[in-house]
């Protein structure tokens, strides 16, 4: 008897599931499998990963939105610490859903996975004082492969939680903060993007 519940179709997109693990709770504190390959499969979910990531940010940190173009990585997604909103954009040319974004927040309470396919763009921003982001990935890491696309693109339209600020016209964090005050953090590469006009699609 498998231990995952899975949502498929997430948000009407083909490909984006939410995972949510079953956790046995008792007197010490909780376990939970975090990944099983058999209760997957059962799911009708047989990709292989060869890579596990794992990174710490700080309130109002934004990754992404990343992808990379030749060699495309499906990423299993999780929060161990602290609170997130993760967001995916369907990047992929013929799909129904092009252009598309679905997002969900993952919490080191809800215990919620997010299975991101290969062809879509990702990136989470951070809603807690800390957050810590684990995820698996179907490829390797290739530095000279990775594409981006603009967090805020207006063609997009993606409602960041808490999030308050102008479009200035690029992907740049300045003048964008949470409502509590604390200022969008973006890496420098982060901030040069372009839209979904302008950038790859699968
Ligand atoms: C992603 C990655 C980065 N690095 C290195 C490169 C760099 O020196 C440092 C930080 O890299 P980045 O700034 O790209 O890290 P980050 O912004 O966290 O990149 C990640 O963002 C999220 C949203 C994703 O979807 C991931 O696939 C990945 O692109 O870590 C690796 O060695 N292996 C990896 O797999």
């Amino acid at each position: 008897m498998g231990q995952i519940k899975v949502e498929k179709n997430a948000g009407g997109i083909q490909g984006l599931c939410v995972i949510e693990p079953a956790v046995h709770g008792d007197a010490r504190g909780y376990f939970m499998e975090t990944y099983n390959q058999r209760d997957m499969e059962e799911n009708g979910l047989d990709m292989v990963f060869v890579q596990d990531n794992q990174s710490c940010s700080t309130k109002g940190v934004l990754r992404g939105l990343h992808f990379q173009k030749e060699f495309p990585q499906g990423k299993l997604v999780r929060v161990i610490k602290g609170s997130v909103f993760d967001v995916a954009v369907d990047l992929r040319s013929g799909s129904e859903t092009y252009g598309k974004w679905f997002g969900i927040e993952l919490t080191e309470e809800n215990k919620k996975q997010f299975y991101i396919p290969e062809g879509f763009a990702h990136g989470f921003l951070v809603l807690s004082d800390v957050a810590e982001f684990c995820y698996k990935c179907t490829d390797f890491y290739h530095p000279g492969d990775e594409g981006g696309l603009a967090w805020n693109d207006p063609e997009i339209g993606i409602t960041w939680p808490q999030l308050e600020g102008e479009y200035q016209g690029s992907a740049s964090a300045e003048g964008y903060h949470l409502a509590d005050g604390t200022a969008l953090n973006l890496s420098d590469k982060d901030q040069k993007w372009a839209g979904l006009k302008d950038t790859f699609h699968f």
